[in-house]
């Protein structure tokens, strides 16, 4: 439309010498349609926004931008981050950062940053690898940057992984068992394994086609991203934390960071599981490849660890990621794409949410880590058996309410005929912030 106008435009002034005011008044009526479409983008099932969005097809693309952070707002947070940078961390924070029931949700972004650079200091991988101040002070800034502002991939989830990664390296006293150039690989791919995640899923990368799976040709195509999108940081010198490290030891950070950060797709956990429950018992830590699948196994550990955390602490994580997951349903719906089952609103609840993914594949994982690292079962497995059990509560508490709204509605139309509402996650939400089993 807007473009038989701007044709209609050009002849009209070829013709006349001049723009007619009606000409200007469609104008503005074609803006404020266009205005309208955009406000309703949700409602894209009715075709409209694929019309309107302009360049390329892929939806990758298209919303990436919108999750952005604007650039205003991270040089307030490197200007702030700056400014404590002198500051001393106390004792009883840095005593706190060590343990996996440290709650994120009390900090915010610069003070983070702070902390990360703290993580740093205290394993003495700026003495050990002569990282400069301020060359980790502008890698931590630009990895902030490059995390984008959806519900669950975004920085704080990125401090989130680093963080109990920096608790089972206290916990377990992991240097007295690996290497520093392994500790340093750890770390950093913590930090740097969800970098520019869009919000939506491999599954959805590859169903979309993508230029994501495009380019990684449906290969994990997230991970690989994850990936290039550090090594892109790296190759900044004001930025490169490695760029002292002899030429050896980069291939061994750049071989151990791949790895890592490749193992976090979920597509692969049953092999990597396999392979390193093979491994327990002849497990030798002077084996490097025994070595690598533990270190694979504790980034893992890590990404997936929000329940084992506090209930407090746990718990918002899992209305984060429900709702990047319904978000992302939603758009498979709308965009007539295979919807992910565990992501649709209509299915999935809390503990629904939680029991299958616990018992399956968080009690597995962390126990064959605790295999190696035995030190975890009291401070990280036991908490994720409590979350299993509220979960389990809190299951029971919703199937007796629908029960009983059964009942209800069976009554009072008489026919015993009922309808469920969907509406059950009331009920969950209800309950959880009681934050006690029923
Ligand atoms: N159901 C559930 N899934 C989780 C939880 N934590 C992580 N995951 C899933 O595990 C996945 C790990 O890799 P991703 O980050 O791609 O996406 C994550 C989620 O899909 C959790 O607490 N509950
Ligand atoms: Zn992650």
């Amino acid at each position: 439309m807007e473009r038989r106008l701007e044709d209609l435009e050009r002849k009209i002034l070829v013709e006349s010498g001049e723009t007619p005011p009606l000409v200007f008044e469609m104008r503005k009526k074609v803006e404020s349609f266009r205005e309208k479409l955009e406000s309703v983008e949700h409602l894209s099932w009715l075709g409209l926004f694929k019309d309107i969005s302009s360049g390329t097809s892929s939806p990758f693309w298209n919303k990436k931008g919108k999750a952005r952070k604007s650039l205003e707002h991270c040089k307030l947070v490197q200007d702030r981050f700056k400014k404590m940078s002198a500051v001393q961390v106390t004792e009883d924070v840095r005593f706190h950062l060590r343990k996996p029931t440290f709650d994120n949700w009390q900090w915010d972004d610069a003070e983070m940053l702070l902390l990360l650079q703290q993580m740093y200091i205290e394993l003495e991988l700026l003495t050990k690898f002569n990282i400069e101040t301020p060359v980790l002070q502008q890698f931590l800034y630009e990895v902030y940057r490059h995390y984008n502002q959806i519900p669950f991939h975004n920085f704080n989830h990125a401090f989130c992984v680093t963080q109990m990664m920096y608790g089972i390296i206290w916990l377990c006293e992991v240097w007295e068992k690996l290497s520093d150039v392994e500790i340093l690989v750890m770390l950093t791919s913590a930090l740097c394994h969800d970098l520019d995640h869009p919000g939506y899923n491999n599954a959805y990368q590859v169903n979309a086609r993508t230029e994501l799976a495009l380019r990684y040709n449906d290969i994990s195509p997230l991970e690989n991203h994850h990936c290039a999108v550090a090594f892109e940081i790296l190759e900044k010198p004001e930025c490169n934390i490695f760029r002292n490290l002899s030429v050896e030891n980069f291939k061994k950070v750049r071989e151990g960071m791949i790895r890592c950060i490749l193992a976090t797709d979920m597509a692969r956990h049953n092999e990597i599981l396999g392979k390193f429950k093979a491994l327990i018992p002849e497990f030798d830590f002077s084996n490097k490849e025994h070595r690598e699948q533990l270190m694979m196994i504790l980034m893992k550990v890590s990404d997936i660890s929000n329940e084992a955390r506090p209930m407090d602490v746990a718990e918002p994580w899992l209305d984060c990621l429900l709702k990047e997951f319904f978000n992302q349903s939603d758009v498979e719906k709308l965009e007539g794409l295979p919807v992910t089952p565990f992501m649709d609103r209509e299915k999935v609840t809390k503990p629904s949410s939680q029991t299958g993914f616990i018992q399956f594949v968080l009690l597995p994982l962390f126990e064959a880590a605790a295999c190696i690292f035995p030190e975890m079962q009291p401070h990280i497995i036991q908490p994720v058996r409590d979350a299993l059990q509220y979960y389990k509560d809190m299951q029971v508490a919703l199937e007796d309410q629908n029960k009983k709204k059964d009942h209800n509605e069976g009554e009072r139309n008489g026919d015993g005929v009922t309808s469920r509402s969907p509406l059950e996650t009331e009920v969950v939400v209800g309950l959880a912030n009681g934050h006690k089993s029923p």
